[in-house]
């Protein structure tokens, strides 16, 4: 946002005279909104340039950024920034607590599944990656491969793949992405009733072969199959987590950065809800810079990138054909194993059961939740707009229409 010079005062506030010159300079820094102070005088020409250049003049003073109690070492670097004009995006919050993980077992080793193996290797987070494909080969040759990488890359983890699935057995974590992606005019829904039989027969077996796992459902229409998931295998809430929400808020960072024109790691926004239409990116807590969206962006360029992270999976699907995304969902996945084994802090989107959380029960959203090496720690709620408390319900109540009632949990 931009502020024009106060001119004349003696102590108190000096009245400003915004003219044309202001709106030219805050449109070169990209800016979309200039703040209008009470008793601040705004030329003709202002109004005239700043219509032309789409910026808004906003009767101010404008919401300031909520305090947060925050560690030392945050306040000491917000300390720095006042000190300097040079914005210094806040480090993600890595721990020195970190865990590696035994034995992980992804169940599905297609694209998604095959693409979550190759970052834990490349990473090294795990002593053994064990992959199972019903496809003949399909997991073997993808675990042949990474070890194969392992003389460039130095990982420790050790691959295996099979198609049986009680090669499950032992595994601390396990990810299911087994099932069949959509194409083209499909929506993730239109999955549910093929994928639900595969989603069961993979929980029966965990039941059966790994009954301390926790698990991470991928598989799609995500809410359902969690719920799926939760069902066959019988594990408490803590123990089996939807991958979507991280996805969903990476895609909304995207959007929100392109069109701010900033780093993506200066912005900081989640989407909650279901991994559908019905998804909530939640725009009131969503901050770039520490300021406000409205600081930057303009109402109908926050819709178009609430419209961006929404249709993100489609726009992959569409151009792909014969599947979706891979890439940017194996790194969401991670990033939940990355919480679970110790090694991110804070809250992170997954899907779980509420249990009352933002006065929802029995049904699978995506809400922040706390995780540690039993699963789910806590669901945080967050302050929420009416609106978008509104979208959760409406999330919740669209999940148990399509599961016709047996989304209790
Ligand atoms: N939650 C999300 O954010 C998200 C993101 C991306 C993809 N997905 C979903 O993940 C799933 C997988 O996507 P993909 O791109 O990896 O698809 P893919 O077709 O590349 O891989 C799926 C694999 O599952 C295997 N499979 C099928 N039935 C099986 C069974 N009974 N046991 C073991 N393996 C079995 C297939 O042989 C195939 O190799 C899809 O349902 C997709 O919609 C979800
Ligand atoms: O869009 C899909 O069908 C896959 C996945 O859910 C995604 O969001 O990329």
């Amino acid at each position: 946002m931009a502020r024009a010079p106060a001119t004349g005062g003696s102590g108190r506030r000096g009245r400003r005279v915004i003219g044309a010159e202001h709106v030219s300079e805050a449109h070169q820094r990209g800016r979309v909104v200039i703040e209008v102070l009470p008793g601040d005088i705004v030329t003709a020409q202002a109004r005239e340039s700043a219509e032309r250049l789409k910026i808004r003049l906003v009767d101010g003073p404008l919401e300031k950024p909520a305090v947060v109690r925050t560690d030392g070492a945050t306040a000491m670097r917000r300390t720095l920034y006042r000190r300097s004009p040079k914005w210094v995006a806040p480090r993600p919050q890595h721990t020195r607590n970190a865990r590696r993980v035994r034995r992980l077992a992804l169940v599905g080793a297609g694209g998604v599944g095959a693409n979550i193996g190759h970052l834990a290797a490349n990473a090294d987070i795990a002593d053994e990656i064990v992959l199972i494909d019903i496809a003949p080969g399909m997991a073997a040759s993808v675990a042949l491969d990474l070890n194969h990488a392992s003389g460039v890359s130095r990982s420790r983890s050790r691959a295996t793949g099979g198609t049986e699935l009680s090669r499950v057995a032992g595994a601390e974590v396990i990810v299911v992405t087994a099932g069949r992606p959509r194409t083209p005019g499909m929506t993730r829904a239109d999955l549910l009733d093929i994928n639900r039989r595969i989603v069961r027969q993979a929980g029966e077996a965990i039941r059966a072969h790994a009954p301390d796992a926790i698990v991470i459902v991928v598989t799609n229409p995500l809410d359902e199959m969690t719920v799926e998931m939760l069902q066959a295998t019988g594990f408490p809430r803590e123990r089996v987590l939807g991958m979507a929400g991280t996805l969903d808020s990476s895609r909304f960072r995207n959007a929100l950065a392109l069109a701010a024109g900033v780093p993506v790691s200066d912005v900081e926004a989640i989407t909650l809800g279901s991994h559908g239409d019905e998804m909530a990116p939640i725009t009131s807590r969503a901050r770039i810079r520490g300021r406000h969206l409205d600081r930057f962006l303009s109402p109908d360029q926050i819709a178009a990138c609430v419209k961006d992270a929404v249709t993100g999976g489609g726009q992959v699907v569409a151009l792909r054909k014969t599947g979706s995304a891979v890439l940017a969902p194996a790194h969401a996945s991670i990033e939940l194993i990355d919480h679970i084994r110790g090694a991110r802090a804070g809250a992170v989107p997954a899907s779980v059961m509420l249990r009352g959380e933002y006065g929802i029960e029995g049904v699978v959203l995506g809400v922040p939740c706390h995780l540690g090496a039993s699963g789910l720690v806590e669901v945080e709620e967050l302050d929420l707009s009416e609106a978008e408390l509104a979208a959760l319900r409406a999330a919740a109540d669209a999940i148990r229409a399509r599961l016709g009632g047996a989304a209790t949990g």
